[in-house]
């Protein structure tokens, strides 16, 4: 039977069934088996459950109460003001309207704090006299969890509030706030509890939750709490008259409060900071799921009151899930351009940050072990922001069984070789086939046409697998002399009727430029290990030619600067073998330009001159300008310091403006760049 066909009155027993199940292993037991963008979707379904029939509204619905319980392992006790929860809006609109709705109730010009909502868990702490005597979890807003001692193991927690002559200290005190986890500390959590035989955590929240209500309290004690003070219940011998204030009183007190807080006025500087933290999310150390904005004078929030869930002085302006829960389908590994070896989840697919998300990396074999996922496991994973997606931990309590743990290959999958550490000590395992092995040569040949190198648009990654399957090219060493009947022979560079697609002539075309690219281009191209783009140019600069680099003693190359021993060692080596060096000479063969033509023309005028280029100019590419500053004997830096002598701003210039600023580093327009390009001097 579908929810559709059943009475309303059924619809809603079995939906407020579902979130109290959900509640239950949320609060009480600190272990969800959805996310909370499932949770909230359930929540929003009982509620317009509830708008469509008024009648079904009971007063002990989950929407009408403060969500949560507590756990017989604790003692139960009653907070002496009751914990609210905050109502939630999740997007600009139904912001504005909570904002007009308050602001008719207030008048105009009403000050708002803007809080960060810290994703953890909440904790009320009683002082009496100064002195810590009960924490209390927030249990069902009424009667907490006494969770004392946990609560005294973490560091940021004082036992004893600090004298004040400014605030002196009340004779009662109930403080809120939220205890949570770093999000750094989180993995290294998950990976000891795995260690040690246990149920690793599904995400950062769960494992703060879980970590203060425990019945041993030197567990808590060893598990890095941190906490951060955000309301106050009871107040005996104190009337503040703002939340600001209140916060300054507590922090003369020694308990802990936000740095980011914000006191502002207006629904447009309300939205600025939304989208502000919205953005800045991932430069706090904790996780942040929204931001809470509260009225902040004591004697309004007192006429807006509350209703029997949540305060009508606050809201949740709820930022989109970056955790989500799904399928882990399979453990597949994947061979990189150097051999490594990298496991990977195949994932059902899930909308998180705004993308669908199917794979996620997991690194190595031993980060597996050390996540506690099994291939079948419903899991977690986060994505935040544009930064790839990562696996945080297994749904341990949706595990029925048939969940198998991941072995790790001992051949490679693409070629068969038999896999193995490069050197004893190593933790990844490698190919050792990386002349022929397919994986390697496509990655290979996907590095060399992107932009840092040969920048040959026309091969990408289907090209370079159409090169490989249909068997044109033995290595990267055939490329620049491939013809146009070699690029019939696959189906990717050719029409229906057997011609050379546009595609094809592309790609003809781009090699045949590619062929006098500047040297560093054709050092980063070769895929020597730890030669990357920066390590190329210094290379290019000092030895002229590949040949000047192919002959250079390891004592040489190490002198060069920004090259260094690892670098030399690893650029010899590479000359060493055999087929590396026949590309080379293939290469060289169809008519590459290894060397750079020193222009007697271009001066040197920026000797021994660090410059950053930031934002964007009009006369000259990112690449364009570092090239111009190299090719005059300076040095393009990318980052800005003391030892930087100009920085030159184009349009949209990021924070190293700022940095050159606060550092006294002489700042350029783009005239004045190219006044110093010509004659080493900005202001001739
Ligand atoms: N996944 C699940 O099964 C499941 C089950 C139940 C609840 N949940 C999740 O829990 C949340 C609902 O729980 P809730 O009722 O605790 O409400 P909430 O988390 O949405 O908001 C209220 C809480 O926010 C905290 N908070 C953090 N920063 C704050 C600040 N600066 N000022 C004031 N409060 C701050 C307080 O502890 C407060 O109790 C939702 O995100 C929901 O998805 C998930
Ligand atoms: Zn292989």
């Amino acid at each position: 039977m579908t929810d559709s066909d059943m009475a309303p009155e059924q619809q809603w027993a079995q939906l407020a069934d579902e979130i109290r199940d959900h509640q239950f292993r949320y609060y009480v037991k600190d272990s969800p088996i959805v996310s909370d963008a499932e949770f909230d979707g359930l929540l929003g379904r009982l509620q317009a459950l509830e708008d469509a029939h008024p009648e079904l509204a009971a007063a002990d619905s989950p929407t009408k109460l403060v969500g949560g319980g507590f756990s017989t392992e604790f003692t139960p006790v009653d907070h002496l003001e009751r914990m609210m929860s905050l109502d939630n809006v999740f997007d600009t609109e139904e912001l504005r309207t909570w904002i007009s709705r308050t602001e008719a109730e207030t008048g105009p010009g009403c000050e708002f704090l803007c809080e960060l909502k810290i994703d953890g868990v909440a904790l009320s702490l009683v002082y009496e006299n100064g002195r810590l005597v009960r924490g209390v979890t927030r249990g069902d807003g009424r009667t907490g969890e006494d969770v004392t001692l946990n609560a005294r193991t973490i560091a940021d927690v004082p036992l004893q509030l600090t004298p004040s002559e400014e605030y002196p200290v009340p004779a009662l005190l109930e403080v809120r706030g939220e205890v949570f986890f770093r999000v750094a500390d989180f993995e290294k959590l998950n990976a000891s509890l795995v260690e040690a035989g246990k149920a690793p955590f599904a995400n950062p929240r769960n494992s703060a939750a879980g970590s203060l209500r425990q019945k041993n309290p030197q567990i808590t004690a060893q598990r890095h709490l941190h906490m951060i003070c955000h309301g106050v219940g009871m107040i005996d011998g104190w009337r503040p008259t703002s939340l600001h204030e209140v916060y300054l009183a507590l922090a003369a007190w020694g308990l802990p409060v936000s740095a980011h807080t914000a006191k502002v006025t207006g629904a447009q500087a309300i939205e600025d900071t939304v989208a502000y933290w919205g953005e800045h999310r991932h430069t706090v150390e904790h996780e942040i799921d929204g931001l809470v904005v509260k009225v902040d004078q004591a004697g309004l929030q007192r006429r807006l009151g509350s209703t029997s869930r949540a305060p009508r002085w606050a809201i949740a302006f709820k930022y989109p899930p970056e955790e989500v829960t799904t399928k882990l389908h399979d453990i597949k590994v994947g061979v990189g351009r150097t051999g490594r070896v990298t496991p990977w989840a195949e994932m059902e697919p899930v909308k998180v940050a705004g993308s669908t998300v199917s794979r996620a990396t997991l690194h190595n074999a031993s980060e597996v072990v050390r996540k506690g996922v099994l291939i079948g496991d419903t899991i977690t994973i986060r994505k935040a922001g544009d930064v790839i997606p990562e696996v945080l931990g297994p749904v341990v309590d949706l595990r029925d069984g048939s969940e198998r743990a991941f072995v790790m290959p001992t051949h490679c999958p693409e070629c068969g070789a038999e896999l193995r550490p490069e050197k004893e000590s190593d933790v990844d395992i490698r190919c050792p086939n990386a002349h022929h092995c397919p994986a390697q040569l496509r990655e290979r040949l996907f590095h060399l046409a992107g932009r840092g190198a040969f920048d040959i648009d026309a091969l990408g990654y289907e090209g370079a697998n159409a090169l490989l399957t249909g068997e044109v090219i033995e290595d990267e060493g055939d490329l620049f002399a491939l013809t146009a009947d070699d690029l019939t022979n696959t189906a990717f560079y050719t029409t229906k009727d057997g011609a050379l697609s546009a595609n094809g002539r592309r790609l003809l075309q781009h090699l045949e430029s590619a062929k006098d690219v500047p040297l560093w281009r054709v050092l980063v191209a070769l895929s020597i290990r730890h030669v990357g783009p920066t390590a190329a140019r210094a290379l290019a600069g000092a030895m002229g030619s590949l040949e000047a680099v192919a002959e250079a003693s390891p004592e040489d190359l190490a002198q060069v600067d920004g090259v260094g021993e690892t670098l030399a060692t690893s650029i010899r080596d590479w000359f060493e073998v055999d087929w590396h060096r026949q590309i080379v000479d293939k290469w060289r063969a169809a008519g590459v330009a290894m060397a750079d033509e020193v222009d007697e023309s271009t001066p040197r005028t920026l000797e021994g001159k660090t410059i950053v280029v930031t934002g964007s100019l009009n006369d000259f590419t990112r690449d364009g300008a570092k090239e111009a500053i190299i090719a005059r004997g300076g040095k393009a830096s990318g980052s800005v310091s003391k030892k930087t002598d100009y920085v030159v701003i184009g349009d949209s210039p990021g924070s190293k403006a700022a940095k050159a600023e606060q550092l006294g580093v002489p700042i350029l327009d783009e005239n004045a760049f190219a006044r110093l390009l010509a004659t080493g001097d900005p202001e001739a």
